[in-house]
């Protein structure tokens, strides 16, 4: 395979990668009802480790609940196959994509006595938005597409329907000619991006939209908020950000787990600060990739080695 990855944790069994199939008429496929995590592994000094896997654990049985949707794993027993799956194929630098989903029985939108099925794949993957935008940032459009409101879908919980709304808003996003979208939630005001969380710094000030503006929690989000607390900036985090607050601002980035730290240099046709990576964001950049790639010890809580 292209990805030189050859196996699939699927269900409790580890399967060749092309024989991890299921059938047509899974209730996920038709319906959204799945839920599923982005972590990534990194190759570390100490080899390789996986940043906040217990986080990241925590909320994908967390998403399950409004879905009623039960794993029928032991957390421990996903650990355990997510470590040995990435022993199986000598993965150090990777992202690892659970998925819980309600699987194959009858069909129609009440999952009746669809069983929840579980699968776990690792493969390796770059910058999520290209390797040059870390350092020179990227170009973002604001979406004509909202953000569904946590009201109609709990946006909090990492589920897979959800993602035709990011799909809607990225695509049209690059269909113009940039590289990602910024999505405004119900009321008009910044979410985040279609699979990244969003910041802004003005005036030394660093803002990010508050849990109650329609967003996913992000670990990447928490981990950033913390790094600026340490180095003394003063972090709004229930932030409600209009639209027009995206042209004063000094600085923008997004943050995830596949994004990591990626500087936003323009908005629609506003120049952000510089028009480049700024001051701020470059600092938390740096202090990210120190940290994920131990290049100092803080936080080794959050690493779990392989
Ligand atoms: C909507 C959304 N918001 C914020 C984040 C950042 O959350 P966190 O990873 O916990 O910091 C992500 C992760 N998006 C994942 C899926 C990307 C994809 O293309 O699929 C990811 O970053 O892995 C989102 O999908």
């Amino acid at each position: 395979d292209e990805m030189d990855v050859d196996t699939i944790w699927m269900d409790g069994e580890f399967v060749d990668w092309e024989d991890a199939q299921i059938h047509v008429l899974t209730h996920g496929l038709h319906y959204g009802t799945g839920v599923f995590e982005g972590v990534r592994c990194y190759d570390t000094e100490e080899g390789p480790a996986i940043f906040r896997w217990e986080e990241h654990l925590e909320r994908f049985y967390q998403s399950c609940k409004p879905y009623d949707m039960e794993i029928p794993f032991e957390p421990e027993e996903l650990t355990e196959a997510t470590l040995e799956l990435l022993r199986r194929q000598d993965l150090a630098s990777c992202y690892i994509r659970p998925i819980a989903y309600y699987g194959y029985d009858t069909l129609g939108v009440s999952p009746g006595d669809c069983p929840t099925d579980v699968a776990i794949a690792a493969w390796p993957w770059g910058a999520y938005l290209g390797e040059d935008a870390l350092e020179n940032g990227i170009e973002v459009m604001v979406s004509s597409w909202r953000k569904h409101a946590s009201s109609q879908i709990p946006t909090n919980a990492k589920t897979t329907g959800l993602y035709v709304n990011s799909l809607l808003a990225g695509e049209e996003a690059r269909r113009n000619g940039f590289r990602e979208a910024i999505v405004l939630n119900k009321e008009g005001n910044v979410a985040e991006g279609p699979g990244e969380n969003i910041f802004l710094v003005r005036d030394g000030t660093i803002y990010t939209p508050g849990l109650s503006e329609s967003i996913l929690d992000g670990i990447t989000r928490n981990t950033v908020i913390g790094l600026a607390e340490e180095r003394g900036y003063e972090v709004n985090d229930t932030a409600s950000i209009s639209r027009g607050e995206l042209n004063t601002a000094d600085e923008l980035f997004f943050t995830g787990s596949a994004a990591e730290v990626t500087p936003i240099r323009k908005v629609d046709n506003v120049v952000i600060g510089d028009g480049g990576r700024g001051p701020v964001t470059e600092e938390l950049q740096q202090a990210f990739f120190d940290l994920v790639e131990r290049r100092t010890d803080d936080h080794d809580e959050w690493f779990t080695y392989v």
